[in-house]
């Protein structure tokens, strides 16, 4: 067995998710060790951060995303707050410049324990969602699922917050859509050549959304940040919001700001559930005993 990793079991309002501390080592967390440890349900998850040392100058720390099926994403917004609290807990600082694939963020632990963490810009071209095929408007594009003259869910928003989002807009309550149904399909229909991240959205104020999020990679989830960021941008795109709203998703609310610098941040709590270490070649894994640092 290699030597092992620590590693926080972790979680951003439901979503599952483990921060592995790979600093100071050279190796990486395999895809086949997210596999198995996503399997065992003490460790179920549905993103692993990796935390390794900085790669650029001007950052902290440089962090890699892994999806329960041992997938790449370039974002994920509670990953990172859920990285923000295990790092200000060992630290003692509050605010952190962070490298991952799709660029370089910042993020912040405020005073009363909500961590906000500014997303960067969306993007909505259609050669950087990815779409398949070109579309000059991605406020509302071509796509339905369901019978032709009747269908389900159709005309999504998309946009890309680093990882590529559809946004299906629905006037009732979103928990009424089978999403384990229409999500697979929907994540990967052709239209969408690196797969989407599947969200069903009804906005309910100016100020406010709720949401649900069938996430790619990982499936079903109780929270998806750069979905909410999505949803939020695309419903201000769209003129149902204002920039400023609360996006309530099934595990509870996170509140979104698109900035006027067009910068998204969104504000929310992480929590800590048990820490442990494993190894990145395998997943195989122990709890950390207690009263052991
Ligand atoms: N849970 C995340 C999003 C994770 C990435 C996604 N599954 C993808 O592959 O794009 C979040 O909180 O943003």
């Amino acid at each position: 067995m290699a030597e092992l990793a620590q590693f926080a079991k972790m979680n951003g309002l439901g979503n599952e998710i483990i921060v592995a501390d790979m600093r100071g080592r050279a190796d990486r967390v395999l895809p086949g060790a997210a596999v198995a440890l996503a399997a065992d349900p003490a460790t179920r998850f549905d993103q692993i951060m990796a935390v390794h040392d900085p790669r650029a100058l001007g950052t902290d720390y440089y962090v890699e995303i892994i999806n329960s099926d041992g997938s790449m994403a370039q974002a994920c917004g509670n990953g990172m707050r859920c990285v923000v609290q295990a790092l200000s807990a060992e630290t003692e600082r509050s605010r952190f410049i962070f490298e991952t694939v799709a660029g370089v963020l910042d993020a912040e632990e405020h005073t009363d324990g909500l961590i906000s963490v500014d997303m960067g810009r969306p993007r909505f071209g259609w050669q950087e969602i990815p779409l398949a095929e070109e579309f000059r408007d991605t406020r509302m594009i071509e796509l339905q699922v369901g019978p032709i003259d009747a269908p389900v869910l159709h005309s999504p928003s998309v946009v890309s917050m680093g990882n590529p989002h559809a946004v299906f807009w629905v006037d009732g309550n979103v928990n009424t859509y089978d999403l384990e149904r229409f999500g697979p399909l929907l994540e990967h229909h052709p239209i969408f050549p690196e797969r989407a991240n599947i969200t069903i959205a009804h906005v309910t104020a100016r100020d406010a959304m709720t949401i649900r999020t069938w996430e790619r990679g990982a499936g079903l989830t109780r929270a998806c940040g750069s979905a909410a960021c999505a949803a939020a941008v695309s419903a201000a795109r769209t003129g149902r919001t204002g920039r400023q709203v609360t996006v309530t998703v099934p595990g509870g609310p996170l509140d979104i700001l698109w900035r006027e610098d067009d910068h998204v941040v969104m504000t929310g709590p992480a929590e800590w559930e048990f820490s442990g270490r494993f190894d990145p070649a395998t997943g195989e894994w122990e709890r950390e005993k207690e009263g052991v640092a």
